[in-house]
């Protein structure tokens, strides 16, 4: 009898365990109109947090996803199919609000400004309080790999982050105080910049000039999800306190 109670009470527990943990999971889409989307996706499909992964091309398939991901390729490529496939405007809309990361071209889209467009300009989304410079360091050949130490990523210069740089572009400018730099590139490859920006984060937007999908490590996929987790979080929970605020305020207010 009291051996089927314990087992119950395993069950029990399971079951809450299960519930808090799905609760804490959320879907992740990645923008798959061009670029090295697939290795994003990959990568995701390796993180517990992640109850699903989706390749975005639709505004239906934004709707239902709670972080995006703006992979590298080209940033023109991409600005111009997502205006062709419709889902320009929504894309914008939604880096507004929800968690979003770009990596390189990614990174160009989620920019402000940026320096070294395509002749006659280059649409972005925006978002970030930065002004990006395109092709930093040259063309597909001058691409390399470098050792990076990046906040809240790394936790001593013993373990650094391998980061890979293709056609890359820097920060050039930060117009925010919200703007948190993340990563530098310290060594010698930019020999213009003592240290370049290539890493930066302004609330709920994620950025990186380098391609963290194309090696084994996913330190800074987990890292996203975890912040994206969170950022969700404190804005349901806010919500809760302001619909509070309102109930009460209805309470008190003459008939
Ligand atoms: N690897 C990349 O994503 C390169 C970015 C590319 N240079 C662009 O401007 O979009």
């Amino acid at each position: 009898m009291s051996s089927q109670f314990s087992c119950y009470k395993i069950k029990f527990y399971q079951i809450i365990m299960n519930f808090i943990e799905s609760s804490q999971q959320i879907s992740v889409g990645v923008l798959a109109l061009q670029g090295a989307f697939q290795e994003h996706i990959h990568m995701l499909q390796s993180i517990p947090k992640v109850s699903s992964v989706l390749p975005v091309r639709t505004a239906e398939q934004l709707g239902s996803i709670d972080a995006l991901i703006i992979p590298g390729g080209e940033s023109t490529t991409i600005a111009l199919v997502a205006e062709h496939s419709g889902i320009w405007e929504n894309l914008k809309e939604f880096v507004r609000q929800k968690p979003t990361w770009g990596t390189c071209a990614g990174m160009i889209l989620l920019a402000n400004e940026a320096n070294n467009t395509k002749k006659g300009g280059q649409k972005l989304l925006g978002g970030l309080d930065i002004k990006v410079n395109r092709n930093h360091f040259g063309s597909q050949i001058d691409s390399f790999e470098s050792l990076l130490h990046i906040s809240h990523i790394t936790s001593s210069p013993e373990d650094p982050f391998p980061a890979v740089f293709i056609r890359a572009p820097t920060i050039s400018t930060i117009n925010s105080l919200d703007v948190e730099i993340l990563a530098k590139l310290e060594n010698n490859v930019d020999e213009t910049d003592a240290s370049t920006v290539v890493a930066v984060k302004q609330g709920h937007l994620l950025a990186t000039a380098f391609h963290p999908e194309l090696t084994n490590d996913n330190r800074i996929h987990k890292y996203f999800v975890e912040q994206a987790i969170n950022y969700i979080a404190t804005r349901q929970n806010g919500k809760k306190e302001i619909s509070l605020v309102d109930g009460n305020q209805n309470i008190q207010k003459p008939t």
